[in-house]
């Protein structure tokens, strides 16, 4: 007899899934979206550099508020109108609507370099620009949900995830191909100066016919996109204003996600002062022209798209939360020394390093809310964040000029001779500088996962390529004592009695216990403990423990010890090697290693072991038993020998106690044992004078 090998069925069953853009329809659609961003952008440029030129000779501040005139334009229709605008797109085919606000888009943009074609250029203009750009933004509103809309129409459910990726790499993709274009635009200029004059003039005028061109470009392969899926009624997206406020509500209850996100939009901000001022900047401040301002918009890109492929890769052992931290602060310095260098190659240069910066913070920030927010949220808190990147990057690109306008040009003497050139453009890096700086200095305070281990050293540590361990680990200032033993040996008993023997000689006392004392320790006890769980396998069970105890330490144990008080908990590590590991007979190595790491290595300074016989200590309970004490009494032996082992092989770290004892007897033993690890040995007969000896009773 055979046995049927894997056949051509299986084969095929297994074959990786084409990827989305084979997809012929998608492919076409994602056309549309890549020429049209590179459009957007392209526009921004050239609009913000036109605005520069048109004013050019009009003054420092009046040239700085015409540029912040252009970004205030383009935010503004998304703000006022998002809501409106998504809400009656849906009632427009969306082929129709696509189509038709590219062929609008294509007349409003080729208007202004046509305008300037035929008349020479006046404050008018101006004016013109500015109307354009609103209306240009208005018929975005319409374009935006319509392709928002048709994407889950044109590919599958599961691949969806694919298709909103390549959507993003086209959205920031193609800003340093915008500027790079633009560059190349405004550097011959001087060679097209004999074929068409006016052209060779403003190579701004030149970026907008092509701009305008692709608009054409997208409506074309809309147009033609074969069985364009018909409208579904009832899809509305919220306004960017709405997902913030709405997203901010449950954001804000983490303190973590709260300073992931303070941090992201401190990093977007810092980016969004330089995009603002980088026009006036590179003209007047360094001397540069139009090729240079091209040049500095896309460093930001290029600098970002490095950091978020490279940083997190070459800082593999740095703490990703100290990372995400230090990139912020590390923006900020950037920022600060761009602010104040008057050289644009090293200004080029500099702002690569800041947008890698930027990249670094924005992919960490990203990642580590990922794993923090729970998964039916983390679709919500992605869209808020995503509001919230282009609400505060559109603010500061358009406060930034007009507040370096408002500054205006000056001069600072330095010496008789010697005068430094202080503009507004430099006051608003600075700011940015600073806001930076600060952001990711509270992002890192909030977050240290490493408190104890120098900054310096670990980052230094990291860049060599090796984690930093500490010889010896920071032990924190205060005193851990752990409960062991099996079930009903009066643990709960004796951390309490202790806990307030403690208290009355004026320690700090948290008392706590295992499983349980976290929010998400009291779902897991739950769990757990839960006799109808029956079924659950033993690494489950392992994992399940050591998830609850990751959290006790994190949350309680640790910010107790490191402010200096004393921790008694009932039941830690050890439960685990007895239980899991004796009872459930797992591999003991494996689980010391899964709660080295999920305690950090945290050991009790003293743990108390209650020894009794299972046969009595399971005699004790009035109440139904639970799953664990459900376990035949074999089990529970080889709990008990465990225990007995692991206190033999350590016993200047353990104190094992006769169970059997009265309680006041288990009590005074526990006390002498305390009393030595104590900072200030507690005398024999302080009880006599506090008086106090409590009875608990359950
Ligand atoms: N030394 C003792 N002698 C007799 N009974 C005791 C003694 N210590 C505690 N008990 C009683 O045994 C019962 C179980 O005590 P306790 O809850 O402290 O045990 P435990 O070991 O913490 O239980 P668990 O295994 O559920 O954690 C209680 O009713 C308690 O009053
Ligand atoms: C911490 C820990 C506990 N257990 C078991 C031991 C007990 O049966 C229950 C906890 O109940 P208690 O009333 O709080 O003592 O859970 C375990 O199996 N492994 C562990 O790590």
């Amino acid at each position: 007899m055979t046995t049927p090998g894997p056949g051509p069925a299986r084969a095929v069953s297994r074959r990786k899934p084409p990827h989305v853009l084979a997809n012929a329809r998608f492919r076409r659609l994602w056309m549309a979206m890549s020429v049209c961003s590179l459009g957007d952008w392209l526009n921004i440029i050239a609009l913000t550099a036109l605005a520069g030129n048109l004013t050019q000779g009009s003054g420092y501040q009046t040239q700085s508020l015409a540029i912040g005139g252009v970004f205030v334009a383009k935010m503004l229709p998304a703000i006022l109108l998002g809501p409106l605008a998504g809400a009656v797109a849906d009632r427009f085919d969306r082929r129709l609507a696509m189509v038709a606000a590219d062929l609008l888009r294509f007349a409003l943009v080729v208007s202004i370099p046509v305008v300037m074609l035929v008349s020479t250029p006046s404050p008018g203009t101006y004016q013109w620009v500015i109307i354009v750009t609103l209306l240009v933004e208005c018929v975005n509103l319409f374009w935006v949900p319509a392709k928002d809309a048709t994407v889950p129409n044109l590919v599958p459910k599961d691949r969806l995830e694919e298709a909103n990726q390549l959507n993003l790499l086209v959205t920031y993709g193609t800003a340093p191909v915008a500027a790079a274009l633009f560059a190349l635009l405004a550097l011959p200029a001087d060679l097209l100066r004999g074929v068409v004059p006016i052209l060779a003039d403003d190579p701004a005028r030149l970026a907008l016919f092509i701009n305008a061109a692709v608009y054409l470009v997208s409506a074309f392969l809309i147009f033609t996109l074969p069985d364009f899926p018909k409208n579904h009624t009832g899809i509305s997206t919220p306004s960017v204003l709405r997902q913030i406020g709405e997203g901010w509500r449950f954001v804000g209850a983490s303190p973590i996600v709260r300073g992931l996100v303070i941090g992201m939009a401190g990093a977007f901000a810092a980016g969004g002062a330089v995009i603002g001022v980088a026009r006036v900047y590179v003209v007047k401040g360094l001397g540069g022209g139009d090729a240079a301002y091209g040049t500095v918009f896309g460093a930001v890109f290029v600098g970002m798209a490095c950091g978020m492929f490279f940083g997190p890769r070459l800082m593999r052992e740095l703490s990703r939360r100290r990372l995400f931290g230090l990139a912020i602060v590390a923006a900020g310095a950037v920022l600060a020394t761009t602010a104040l260098i008057h050289n644009l190659v090293l200004v080029v240069l500099l702002t690569v390093l800041l947008g890698a910066c930027a990249g670094i913070a924005w992919i960490i920030g990203y990642t580590l809310i990922g794993l923090e927010v729970e998964d039916q949220l983390r679709g919500r808190t992605f869209a808020f964040l995503q509001s919230l990147a282009r609400v505060v990057l559109l603010l500061v690109v358009a406060v930034a000029p007009t507040l370096a306008g408002l500054y205006g040009e000056r001069d600072i003497k330095l010496g008789p001779n010697v005068d430094y050139s202080f503009d507004g453009s430099n006051l608003v890096l600075l700011i940015g500088a600073v806001l930076a700086t600060v952001v990711g200095v509270v992002a890192l305070r909030q977050m240290d996962d490493r408190k104890g281990v120098p900054i310096a050293t670990d980052l230094l540590a990291a860049l060599r390529g090796h984690r930093y361990a500490p010889d010896q680990p920071e032990r924190p200032r205060g005193i851990f004592i752990a409960f062991e033993g099996g079930e009903g040996s009066g643990k709960t008993t004796q951390s309490r009695l202790l806990a307030i023997w403690l208290r009355d000689q004026g320690f700090d006392v948290v008392q706590t216990r295992e499983p349980g004392s976290t929010k998400v320790g009291m779902r897991l006890r739950a769990i757990l403990l839960d006799a109808a769980h029956q079924g659950l396998s033993p690494r489950s069970e392992a994992l399940l423990y050591a998830a609850d105890r990751a959290e006790h330490v994190e949350k309680v144990i640790m910010p107790a010890l490191t402010r200096g008080a004393v921790v008694v908990t009932d039941r830690y590590v050890d439960s685990s090697l007895a239980y899991q590991g004796a009872g459930r007979s797992l591999d003991r190595a494996e689980v010391v290693r899964l709660n080295g790491w999920a305690t950090g290595g945290l050991v009790p300074d003293l743990t108390v072991l209650i020894d009794v016989p299972p046969s009595v200590g399971l005699t004790r309970f009035a109440s139904p038993a639970d799953r664990i004490e459900s376990e035949p009494l074999e089990f529970h032996e080889r709990v008990r020998r465990e225990f007995r082992a692991l206190a033999a092989a350590e016993p200047d770290r353990y104190v094992v106690i006769d169970g059997t004892l009265t309680q006041a007897e288990v009590n005074r033993l526990i006390q002498d044992r305390v009393r030595e690890i104590l900072p200030d040995p507690v005398p024999h007969d302080s009880e006599d004078s506090t008086g106090t000896m409590p009875a608990i009773r359950d």
